[in-house]
């Protein structure tokens, strides 16, 4: 607080000392004898050198430091009368009274246009080095509306044609007042026939233009727009797919279809057709600007002397706006997210009957968007209100002038859509999938070293504590053992879904994240106790990201699963349609054709997490005795039925997130210890199947 007082206390100093060493200077500069324009120009150089000099000495021994934008105040301060003088001698031929006298009223008229200019300048372009948010986030706008131009690149030419179109589209535009005018200097003169039809030839002809010329620019943009979207939603929905496992367990559904409905759509749009009214108005003003200079260049320059105040108001209106329009998209994905719950969990909504807790849930966030979307147009209409105040002061250019800052602004709001969009896109994913390794042969050796490992989602729960395992190629391990202990995790890691925090899983000895990410999951196959089919036919759900099989091998693979069978009787086959999800196959059937897409990969780890789950007695009987037969694979096999497992090389008890108890059944048994007890309890439970 004492800190506070003194910077303030010293700043309020250097002001007083620098205003006041600054007018005696000014004031000094009358007391100099001038002779001819030489002497003049002389006179106001140096007095402005002095200025400066004067100035930074005082700033730089009382603050001690010295930022960036204190020179430019000052420099900007220091030299604008003596340029402005200048400028004035050279392009008018005229003095200004300030640079002959030293009236307290210039002094005051410098000042003020020196803090206007110094303001707008550092509102309009902020500094990269200052901290201000507000500041900050305006060059991400920019930088971020850079990006999407550049995003634009392979549309360029349909802009340019587009451009072509609307250049021809305004001067026609331009041209048809004048001739209206004709027509109506005409009809109130002497009236003339040839002139008259000429007159509105010329106004059809250029309506009729301007019209076409519209007409094709908009399609133009609408197709650039369509080809920029598409090529966005492709980006970004490619950035998703690499994204790690972990990445979807923190982000809301909702929240990614909002990214790739709504943003890309915005992104594509909004920007595109702001260019578009940016560009038109551009070549308006442009145009504009030159027929007021060719009338009167001081009115013309008076008319702009507006434009810093325009910048202040929509550099305020922007700032705000901004922050607002992300709140709501953000909000508005968040009431996304509450839809896809209630469609993807309506069974569970419907059994406990939370629909009304579901709809107030929804409500609220639905308010929410409301209260923001209120707060953002109540902006939006103060500012509105404002720029029309000033309008009706103004004269038509100034419109136009305005017209182009606000679509600026807006551009810059719209951008907002597309940092979002940008963030995902360049988002590293947590797990690498770079890895090169693609060995012709590969004996299927894994081994878990010291592994220590916590979900993303909760990161004080420590899952797998210095967990270590071996998988021998040709031998079946058995992981068991209570509920919520670690097994599928293992699975989990094995599949690369996440990378565990400290210790390292080994594939034939080299670490799993150097092996190929296709290559690995082609040679580490998992079928899971929740198989996921995708809508298509069987054929498809088998030879899943693996086009080039044969239906040889597909048949070879479903037989071995034991779904040939079942396939055979369907209508149409290995061409039968699953449905959505497999809707149209029963639970045992679906885990048949994934053990079936598993086993088409030939590979050389396999992991069957819980399969037995959902399939019969004999189903389970024929899988097994097809899995026998591949001697050379190494097989993990995850069970709560202790039965099925008896027969494993290696039978391994996982507790509390580390490996209890190995060795074979009868080792085990023999043991008495966990994996005793846990068949025990099994048995006592459901009569030990
Ligand atoms: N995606 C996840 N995010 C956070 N925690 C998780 C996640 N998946 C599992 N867990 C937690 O990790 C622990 C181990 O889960 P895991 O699924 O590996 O157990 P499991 O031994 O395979 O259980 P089960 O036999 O019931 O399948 C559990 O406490 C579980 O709550």
């Amino acid at each position: 607080m004492a800190g506070n007082t003194e910077t303030i206390i010293h700043k309020v100093v250097a002001l007083i000392l620098a205003v006041s060493i600054d007018l005696s200077l000014f004031y000094a500069s009358d007391f100099v004898v001038i002779r001819g324009v030489l002497g003049h120009f002389t006179r106001l150089w140096v007095s402005a050198a002095l200025r400066f000099l004067a100035l930074t000495a005082v700033t730089l021994l009382i603050l001690g430091d010295f930022k960036p934008i204190l020179i430019r105040f000052i420099t900007v301060y220091s030299l604008l009368p003596a340029v402005f003088e200048t400028g004035t001698k050279l392009f008018y031929h005229e003095d200004t009274q300030c640079g002959q006298l030293a009236d307290l009223r210039c002094w005051l008229m410098s000042v003020g246009a020196m803090v206007g200019a110094a303001l707008f300048w550092e509102i309009t372009f902020p500094d990269t080095n200052e901290s201000a948010a507000g500041k900050e986030s305006k060059q991400k706008s920019r930088a971020l509306l850079i990006r999407v131009l550049r995003l634009s690149k392979p549309d360029y030419p349909l802009m340019l044609g587009a451009l072509v179109f609307l250049s021809l589209a305004v001067i026609f535009e331009m041209f048809i007042p004048f001739y209206t005018g004709r027509v109506i200097d005409i009809l109130g003169g002497q009236y003339q026939q040839s002139e008259f039809l000429y007159a509105l030839l010329f106004m059809g002809l250029y309506s009729v233009g301007s019209s076409v010329s519209a007409g094709c620019r908009g399609g133009l943009f609408m197709c650039g727009i369509s080809s920029l979207t598409c090529r966005i939603k492709v980006n970004l929905f490619e950035a998703f797919t690499k994204q790690e496992i972990g990445f979807f367990e923190k982000t809301k559904t909702g929240e990614i279809t909002s990214r790739l409905s709504r943003d890309t759509t915005l992104m594509g749009r909004t920007v595109c057709l702001n260019v578009n009214v940016l560009l038109r108005t551009f070549i308006k003003t442009v145009g504009m600007i030159s027929l007021m200079m060719s009338l009167s260049s001081k009115l013309t320059f008076l008319v702009l002397m507006e434009t810093p105040i325009t910048g202040l108001i929509q550099n305020t209106y922007d700032t705000h706006y901004q922050r607002l329009s992300l709140a709501v998209q953000d909000s508005l994905a968040s009431a996304n997210t509450a839809v896809n719950e209630v469609v993807s969990g309506i069974r569970v909504i419907r059994s406990f009957k939370t629909e009304k807790l579901e709809f107030n849930r929804y409500d609220d966030r639905l308010m929410d968007i409301r209260a923001l979307k209120m707060h953002r147009d109540m902006i939006r209409y103060v500012y509105l209100l404002a720029r029309r105040v000033r309008i009706h002061q103004l004269c038509f250019v100034m419109t136009i002038f305005q017209t182009l800052t606000y679509i600026f602004g807006a551009m810059l709001n719209s951008v907002g859509a597309a940092g979002k969009v940008f963030e995902y896109q360049d988002r590293k994913p947590e797990v690498s999938t770079d890895g090169k390794l693609k060995p012709d042969q590969l004996k299927g050796h894994v081994n878990f070293h010291g592994v220590n490992f916590t979900y993303p989602t909760d990161q004080n729960k420590t899952v797998l504590q210095n967990l270590s395992l071996e998988l021998k190629p040709g031998q079946m391990t058995a992981l068991v053992g209570p509920s919520g202990e670690g097994k599928s995790t293992c699975v989990s890691l094995l599949e690369r879904f996440y990378e565990p925090q400290d210790g390292e899983i080994l594939l034939d000895n080299e670490p799993l994240k150097s092996y190929d990410h296709r290559y690995l999951h082609k040679k580490v196959a998992v079928v899971s106790q929740d198989p996921v089919l995708f809508s298509g036919s069987i054929r498809d759900n088998i030879t899943y990201g693996l086009p080039e099989c044969s239906l040889k091998e597909i048949q070879e693979a479903a037989r071995k699963a034991n779904a040939h069978d079942f396939i055979m009787q369907l209508h149409k086959g290995y061409d039968a349609e699953v449905g959505e999800g497999g809707g149209q196959l029963s639970k045992s059937e679906k885990q048949r054709i994934a053990i079936a897409r598993a086993l088409v990969r030939q590979p050389q780890v396999l992991i069957l997490d819980e399969i037995t789950s959902s399939l019969d007695v004999e189903s389970e009987n024929k899988v097994q005795q097809a899995l026998a037969n591949c001697p050379n694979q190494t097989l993990l096999v995850i069970a709560h039925k202790l039965k099925t497992i008896e027969k494993a090389d290696q039978i391994v008890v996982i507790s509390g997130g580390r490996v209890e108890e190995r060795g074979t059944h009868e080792e085990l048994m023999d043991k008495k210890g966990s994996y005793y007890k846990l068949r025990e309890n099994l048995f006592t439970d459901n009569g030990g199947d």
